[in-house]
């Protein structure tokens, strides 16, 4: 009796073991998923930063993240994962196939450049090398770039050359109409801090009468500073591109690692059960079957030691998936470290070309973009909270007298510090734009309608008092306004037109004046 009330509590043990090792399993298991979900949604966020690079490229990630919400659907994600990396080295193929065409292109021109008798032996020369460099293949953008900018040269030489020889070209009318549209061109085009100075001596220069030669350099000095842009953003966007297709095939690897061994773990689990099961049963029987307590007791040593075994081998293996599981973490994180640096890299020469691109390059003030963007905020502060909120259009009186009688540059100049006077005779919570010309836009919120006509003729007597003073005669500079206020159930957009309209009526009485719609 004492004996089988022994073996009873010894499968008690067993069991409660049984039991402790199952919860164990599970919270690795559960511990397992949440680390895993974890750094999926992070890769999901930073998928996101790739967006616009490529539509297909935009719409596999999309549902790359929505796969990856669910750990669930973590199956469902391998296969995304595998095209999305496709589709990265796809992109990659796009611009080597890209810069392959680029390279047929430049072999035409230096054919083409070829055929000119005229041009010195050792521009031939440098030709013919440059020829033979050309045969090999392109790897980045940045093995385009000067062979582009060299290729400029060379037309350079020849032009210089045939200048030299006095082949003078005359300046025809359809000159000066590129003249004006390079000037047009480059009024409309942002540019970098850096690249101002020059751009602003080309302004200056087609301002005046253009020279043929001028206008080539001009023509020259802009193709070399946009496709210094174009590449800085270009090799921005890839570098990150790699990196994030590096992490996602590292990720991958792990991710496929981890399933298959988790498979592989599974059913060996699943085998050590059977025999754990099959173990306790035949102790079981042995107890109901044998009367003799000396059998019974070999027999359920016998059990227990092959059961102890077992155990060991299910902690052994608990244990080795719990330092591969341990590895495959800190082989992701390293990965999701790297490109998590990456992409603020990334994010913040962004961030850099999106403020470019919402300030207006002549005055430095928000542009129209800009502004759109401020009017809808704007108009939902005033859906929010009913404060009245001001659109005034400002125009700057017969500017184009400015430009006529004393230069383009000094009617450049003129809208500089105009700009400058607007923004400072406005308060923080306000808001100016250059709207385009010789235009420019504010938003006022918070100022009642009592108020608003004295603050917008202040705002005209300032920029009336600036002291300009060209070729060195004082000119009085002046400005007209019109204003509206956001009505109930009407857009901002219309506001905008009332506001429009009231400043074509102050052009019409006589100018220099503030008219607001009421
Ligand atoms: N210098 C310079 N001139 C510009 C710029 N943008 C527009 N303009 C010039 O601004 C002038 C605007 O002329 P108009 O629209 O006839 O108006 P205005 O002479 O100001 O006359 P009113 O508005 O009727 O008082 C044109 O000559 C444009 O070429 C710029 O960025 N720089």
């Amino acid at each position: 009796m004492k004996d089988s009330n022994t073996t009873i509590s010894q499968i008690t043990l067993l069991k409660q073991k049984l039991h402790s090792a199952k919860v164990s399993l599970d919270e690795l298991n559960e511990d397992r998923n949440a680390k895993l979900q974890t750094l999926l949604q992070f890769i999901g966020n930073l998928s996101l930063a790739c967006k616009g690079q490529n539509l297909e490229l935009d719409n596999k990630l999309a549902k790359l993240r929505h796969n990856l919400s669910t750990f669930e659907r973590l199956d469902d994600a391998l296969p995304e994962l595998v095209e999305v990396e496709r589709l990265l080295k796809g992109q990659y193929h796009h611009v080597m196939g890209k810069l392959e065409e680029s390279r047929a292109g430049l072999s035409r021109v230096i054919r083409q450049i070829q055929r000119v008798d005229s041009a010195p032996d050792k521009l031939k020369r440098e030709v013919k090398y440059f020829k033979q460099e050309l045969a090999k293949p392109f790897h980045t953008v940045w093995d385009y770039i000067p062979k582009v900018e060299q290729l400029v040269s060379f037309y350079e030489d020849i032009l210089a050359q045939q200048f030299e020889t006095g082949e003078k070209l005359s300046v025809l009318p359809k000159h000066r109409q590129l003249g004006q549209e390079l000037a047009q061109m480059i009024a409309e085009l942002d540019f970098r801090k850096d690249q101002r100075d020059q751009v602003l001596v080309i302004k200056e220069m087609l301002a005046v009468d253009v020279e043929v030669e001028n206008l080539l350099d001009a023509y020259q000095t802009i193709l070399s500073l946009l496709m210094d842009n174009i590449a800085r953003e270009k090799s921005a966007s890839q570098e990150f591109l790699y990196a994030l297709n590096d992490a996602l095939s590292a990720v991958r690897e792990v991710v496929s690692d981890s399933y298959n061994h988790a498979q592989r773990s599974h059913q060996l689990r699943h085998q050590l059960n059977r025999e754990i099961d099959n173990r306790v049963d035949c102790v079981g029987d042995a107890v109901l079957d044998t009367d003799d307590l000396g059998q019974l007791k070999a027999q359920i040593t016998e059990h227990l030691a092959s059961l102890r075994a077992v155990l060991a081998r299910k902690e052994a293996l608990e244990q080795r998936e719990q330092a591969l599981l341990r590895k495959s973490m800190e082989t992701m994180r390293k990965e999701l470290n790297d490109l998590s640096e990456e992409a603020c890299n990334y994010k913040e020469r962004l961030f850099e070309q999106q403020k470019l691109n919402l300030l207006d390059p002549l005055t430095q003030l928000p542009n129209r973009a800009a502004m759109e963007e401020r009017m809808e905020l704007e108009f939902r502060n005033f859906q929010r909270n009913k404060h009245p909120v001001w659109v005034a259009v400002a125009d700057i009186d017969h500017f184009k007298s400015i430009n006529d009688n004393f230069g383009h540059s000094t009617g450049d100049k003129t809208l500089q510090v105009i700009a400058m006077a607007l923004k400072n005779s406005l308060r923080d919570t306000e808001f100016v734009a250059r709207y385009g010309g010789e235009e420019f836009v504010m938003l006022i919120p918070d100022v009642s309608a009592n108020d608003i006509e004295q603050l917008l003729n202040r705002v005209r007597e300032k920029v009336k008092n600036i002291p300009f003073k060209f070729k060195n005669q004082r000119i009085t500079v002046t400005v007209s306004i019109g204003a509206a206020q956001i009505m109930e159930n009407e857009l901002i957009q219309e506001t905008f037109e009332r506001a429009d309209a009231a400043l074509y009526k102050a052009k019409h009485q006589s100018r220099d004046r503030v008219i607001i719609d009421i």
